[in-house]
């Protein structure tokens, strides 16, 4: 019997030490603000109004909590000793990019946090969880272990819940989480299909990589977490993302496609063979039929898809169509904004167009999908996880009243290395975790 489901979408919420500092070699706007001066409890406060805005349509809305940055036992395990403020000083001046990278609040964009499979595609009947081990990245890579400590905190039960460790941190197992992956069926209940794409093959150096920008996600990551998550063949696909995209600043599947229900909304630069991908989720997919919605580079070229994020909006079920939620910039951008009214005009299957504020993110890089970790959880599940995360009226006025009380609306470069920063992180975590109820993940309160 199908279960009634629901999409639930846990955002991350940005932490005290958002900052800009050119980390991620392939992501343009990573790069091209670099040093710029940060505001983060603007950011968190944009993140948090998102957060509300979709809580107040009816949607199941999450929260996952930053992680503890500047995070000193990274800097210790490369060998940076001292009491905690020494550790800074001493990493400012030899090693500014080590800390820059260890105090980075990348955690914020939870597509990155893990990959999720509902109970109806698993084989154990369980939501499973495998948190991304972000190796393309150092200042990625080491979110996985409190990433894990959270999901495993929110998603207790293991009568519902079953949780693996991040696959081996090494290249040839680049796993990117969520942000390469999309889920498409009938009801969110039903069998689907999880499509993984992914950006090179590692153990084959013949099959076709992008030349300019590295590939995150690799092929044996994506079938590793298939394998771990029980999917059958029926619910799975493995789509290779186009070299010429990741080339030209996609480096994550979701700033180029975005899946919801039985409808896909992709550029045609998106997957390396289009028509085959189109074919394989078609023979899989049960119960409905595939909308695949295209847009070509005539109407958008890849730049404006690049620089607006439009592909990386979050495509949500509405009772009379969909709505996706884009960015700011889509309305900045002509040719996007044109084909959002094309897109409107043509009457489904997206029919609403919703614009979020979420610059102080986009800047680094990350849209409203990036901040986003979908879990579709049955009835049964949601009463089952740790409900202390999910935005209600009051968890979003206790949240802006932390937020304001805690952040600061300026961080730049030489700010890192302040220990009182680290202080005001500690305190303001530790009371985090307090209010969302979540128990110990930090290191420091280990
Ligand atoms: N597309 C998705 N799902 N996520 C976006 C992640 C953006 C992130 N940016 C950064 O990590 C930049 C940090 C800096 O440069 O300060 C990244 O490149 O991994």
């Amino acid at each position: 019997m199908v279960k009634h489901a629901v999409e639930a979408n846990f955002d991350g919420l940005v932490g005290p030490t958002h900052n800009y500092a050119g980390l991620s070699w392939g992501n343009v706007a990573s790069k091209s603000n670099v040093n710029a001066v940060s505001n983060p409890r603007e950011a968190a406060l944009q993140g948090l109004e998102k957060m509300k805005r979709l809580a107040d349509r009816g949607y199941v809305q999450g929260i996952l909590p930053p992680h503890e940055r500047p995070h000193i036992p990274s800097l210790r395990a490369l060998g940076f000793s001292g009491t905690d403020a020494q550790i800074l000083e001493r990493a400012a001046k030899s090693s500014p990019s080590i800390l820059a990278a260890v105090s980075s609040a990348s955690s914020m964009w939870t597509a990155n946090a893990a990959t999720v499979s509902p109970s109806a595609d698993t084989a154990d009947h369980r939501v499973n969880f495998t948190p991304a081990n972000l190796s393309a990245k150092f200042h990625r890579s080491i979110e996985h272990a409190v990433t894990g400590r959270t999901l495993k905190s929110i998603f207790a039960d293991e009568g519902y819940f079953a949780h693996h460790p991040a696959l081996p941190s090494v290249s040839h197992f680049g796993d990117e989480g969520a942000a390469n992956h999309t889920r498409l069926c009938g009801h969110y209940g039903e069998p689907g299909v999880e499509l993984f794409v992914y950006g090179r093959a590692a153990f084959n150096e013949q099959a076709p990589a992008p030349e300019k920008y590295p590939a995150r996600q690799t092929l044996e990551a994506s079938k590793a977490i298939a394998r771990l998550h029980g999917l059958k063949d029926g619910n799975r696909v493995f789509a290779q993302q186009n070299p010429a995209a990741i080339d030209a600043g996609v480096f994550h599947n979701d700033v180029i496609a975005v899946g919801n229900g039985n409808t896909l909304f992709y550029h045609d630069m998106a997957f390396l063979n289009e028509e085959q991908v189109l074919s394989d989720i078609r023979s899989r997919l049960t119960g409905t039929e595939l909308e695949a919605v295209r847009v070509s580079s005539a109407e958008v070229p890849l730049e404006d898809a690049v620089a607006s994020y439009l592909f990386n909006s979050q495509l949500l079920n509405t009772p009379d169509g969909m709505l996706l939620a884009v960015p700011g910039e889509c309305r900045e951008v002509a040719s996007v904004s044109q084909y959002l009214d094309k897109l409107l005009a043509a009457g489904g299957p997206i029919t609403a167009v919703e614009v979020f504020d979420v610059k102080q993110s986009m800047r680094n890089g990350g849209g409203p999908a990036c901040l986003r970790l979908r879990v579709v959880l049955n009835d049964d599940e949601l009463q089952a996880m740790h409900r202390g995360v999910i935005i209600t009226d009051a968890l979003y006025e206790r949240l802006t009243t932390w937020v304001e009380a805690h952040y600061r609306d300026r961080l730049a470069r030489e700010d890192l290395a302040d220990s009182m920063l680290l202080d005001e992180v500690r305190k303001a975590l530790d009371e985090l975790t307090g209010i969302l109820g979540l128990g110990s993940i930090y290191d420091f309160q280990i």
